[in-house]
């Protein structure tokens, strides 16, 4: 690996097909991506050294967390990815890279397009109607009226909204809200999706149509990344699983393989029945199949 690549932030269409060493097929490349925050710690009063307190005073005393350590992968177009993995392992910090929000303290992210982060909490405005939040929405995310106006009808299905939709939005439920939301945010069609824990509200009705709609994202050639800490919304909706735990890719692979090993590892984390979960993390990392990734730009 050159310098070169070892450049920080998302490269948009560096992963286009014709690129030497990868296959037409590759949506985003992960590579060696590390990040590393910077946290400034105050330790206890009583159990902090003179030295300590001299380096809070000139304002020194910092902590790493390192949050990703070295994850690798590559996703394809047509997959749905779904991102496991305890509290506080990293998933977050992942999807923000790939958005291109933050950039990763070492390694490159490519992606045939920036990657769309499904926003949990895009500004709804309480006091008009679904309908006006629509046309406020899509025009927000640089639709045309032309283009809006072509996607009103299928929005509002989505959001199977159809007899509330002139209602103030101050009068819906919040899974009706949700619903909304993921409709308009799903609208522009983008190519690389994240939804991040925004599917966990809604009724089995509206995850059914979720699912379809989330497929026929897939099938138009696009990759969605799909971050929840419901195994059974990942077990639905995905046909791939990263498992990220402490910042490092435990396993990858078929969606009820890893969600059982993490179901057991999890729990017994729950139970403080793992004796050594270093170790075990270790065991776990070698069933994982690496994918290499091949770069030379
Ligand atoms: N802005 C930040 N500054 C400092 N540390 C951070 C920041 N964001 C996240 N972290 C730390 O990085 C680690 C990973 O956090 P992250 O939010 O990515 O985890 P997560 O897997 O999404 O967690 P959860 O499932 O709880 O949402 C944690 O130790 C967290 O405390």
């Amino acid at each position: 690996m050159t310098e070169q690549n070892l450049e920080q932030g998302v490269t948009e269409d560096a992963a286009r097909s014709d690129a030497p060493g990868l296959d037409r097929d590759v949506a985003v490349v992960v590579d060696h991506v590390s990040m590393t925050y910077k946290v400034r710690a105050k330790e206890d009063d009583a159990r902090r050294t003179l030295r300590r307190r001299a380096q809070d005073f000139i304002g020194t005393t910092t902590v790493d967390v390192h949050a990703l350590k070295e994850l690798t992968f590559v996703a394809h177009r047509g997959e749905s990815v779904g991102v496991i993995g305890t509290n506080g392992s990293g998933k977050s910090t992942l999807m923000k890279i790939l958005t291109g929000q933050i950039n990763p303290t070492s390694g490159t992210v490519h992606a045939t397009s920036t990657p769309v982060m499904l926003g949990v909490n895009a500004a709804l405005q309480p006091q008009i109607s679904g309908n006006d939040n629509i046309t406020l929405g899509c025009l927000a995310m640089g639709m045309t009226r032309k283009q809006l106006e072509a996607k009103r009808e299928s929005i509002i299905a989505l959001a199977g909204l159809q007899d509330s939709i002139h209602l103030p939005l101050k009068s819906y439920s919040s899974g009706m809200s949700a619903r909304l939301q993921f409709a308009i945010a799903t609208s522009i069609d983008p190519d690389i999706l994240i939804i991040d824990e925004a599917l966990n509200t809604g009724d089995a009705q509206f995850r059914e149509k979720t699912r379809q709609h989330l497929d026929s994202l897939r099938g138009q050639a696009g990759c969605v990344f799909l971050v929840s800490h419901s195994l059974g919304t990942i077990r639905e909706m995905c046909s791939r699983v990263l498992w990220i735990e402490r910042g490092e890719l435990i396993m990858d692979g078929d969606p009820a393989e890893v969600t059982e090993q993490y179901n057991s590892y999890a729990g017994q984390m729950g139970r403080g029945r793992v004796k050594r979960p270093r170790q075990q993390r270790d065991a776990l990392k070698k069933q994982l199949v690496r994918t290499e990734v091949v770069w030379s730009p």
